[in-house]
């Protein structure tokens, strides 16, 4: 691996963490909110969302279904949590009438709260129930409306990769699939199987194709690009491969993002892009975390271990004083 793909991940940590400064207010360490959680999966987005706390962001809040909101708000009361989103049992005797109202009323509570997002991250345990993807669809949609950044992960990225519009030529989106979900993008977007030889080349094409998005390839080495640039983050992680990792990542990525986000915007002479530097400091974070958690609790490390050492692992990184 040339020594120019790899990116410099504790730099980019150092340069996107905001310091604590006692003038900000509540709210300006980023809010984000997850889109996912369903009967099957209440761990995804508790991970994802509890993870951007843990980080630094202010407010994380998680928009899920009716029967997952009160597992997941038992999990952690810092948690925003929205019992909002509708599965087809629920609708199974409604008429195409009523289903288009329920939907509408779906996507007009998440219209109530979205502007005050400063990113999305969807899918994490969203589950791949067709009435719940279809109100997913447009939540999408007006988070482009809006012009707010979002990340795709897990049942997000079996949306995205049957409805490729919704993120094409959209720059704000970050893609972050696992080997199964990037095999499956690549068939569907580029007709072929991965090419295990040349993956930047693939990697790089990918974005492209897809009119600039970002992505994130989840693997040994994480792999991003946006279709000009491409970079790695090889950083020792661990080798406990417990579920549960890639929901930290999805997280992350939305507050790096976030952050970078605001940096550039106040640094005109800044001109890296900030879905690129909060990849790469995502996953330099998360496997800092990881190879601490596994020091600690080797075989036993769980994602919550890992969890629990973001904050030393940012620490080290870039101390808070
Ligand atoms: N606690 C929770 O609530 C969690 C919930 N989660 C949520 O689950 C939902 C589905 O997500 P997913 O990741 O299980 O689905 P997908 O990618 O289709 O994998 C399915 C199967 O593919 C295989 N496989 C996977 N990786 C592989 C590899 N590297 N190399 C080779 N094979 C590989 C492996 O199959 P096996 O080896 O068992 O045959 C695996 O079981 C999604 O909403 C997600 O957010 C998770 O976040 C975890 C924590
Ligand atoms: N083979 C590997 N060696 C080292 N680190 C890895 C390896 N595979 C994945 N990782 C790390 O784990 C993170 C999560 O990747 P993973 O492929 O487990 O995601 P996932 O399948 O979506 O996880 P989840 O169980 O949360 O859905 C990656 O960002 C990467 O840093
Ligand atoms: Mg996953």
């Amino acid at each position: 691996m040339s020594s120019t793909l790899e990116a410099d991940a504790e730099s980019v940590l150092r340069l996107v963490t905001p310091s604590l400064d006692l003038k900000r207010h509540k709210g300006q360490a980023g809010k984000i909110a997850v889109i996912g959680g369903c009967r099957e999966y209440t761990g995804a987005p508790y991970f994802a969302a509890i993870s951007a706390l843990k980080i630094g962001a202010d407010l994380s809040h998680v928009f899920c279904t009716k029967d997952a909101a009160p597992v997941i708000k038992s999990y952690s009361p810092e948690l925003i949590v929205h019992p909002l989103l509708e599965e087809s049992y629920t609708v199974s005797n409604f008429s195409e009438e009523e289903r288009r109202k329920l939907q509408e009323k779906v996507v007009g509570e998440v219209d109530k709260w979205i502007e005050r997002f400063d990113c999305l991250v969807i899918g994490p345990g969203l589950g791949r129930d067709p009435f719940l993807l279809e109100c997913v669809s447009k939540i999408m949609l007006l988070a482009r409306k809006f012009n707010l950044p979002f990340v795709v992960d897990g049942d997000g990225l079996f949306l995205v990769t049957n409805s490729i519009d919704l993120v094409n030529s959209y720059p704000l989106a970050v893609l972050t699939p696992n080997v199964n979900e990037y095999k499956r993008l690549v068939l569907k977007v580029l007709n072929c199987e991965v090419d295990e030889e040349n993956p930047e080349d693939q990697l790089r094409s990918l974005a492209k194709v897809l009119g600039g998005v970002t992505i994130l390839k989840k693997g040994r080495s994480d792999l991003i690009s946006n279709g000009e640039i491409v970079k790695s983050v090889s950083i020792y992680g661990s080798p406990r491969r417990c579920g549960g990792q890639g929901d930290i990542l999805s997280g992350s990525v939305a507050v790096f993002l976030s952050w970078a986000q605001q940096l550039i915007s106040g640094h005109e002479s800044l001109s890296e892009n900030p879905a690129i530097l909060g990849c790469i400091a995502a996953s330099g974070l998360l496997r800092k975390a990881a190879s601490l958690a596994f020091t600690k609790h080797k075989r036993s490390t769980l994602t919550s271990d890992i969890i629990a050492c973001l904050g030393e692992s940012l620490e080290g990184i870039c101390p808070a004083s």
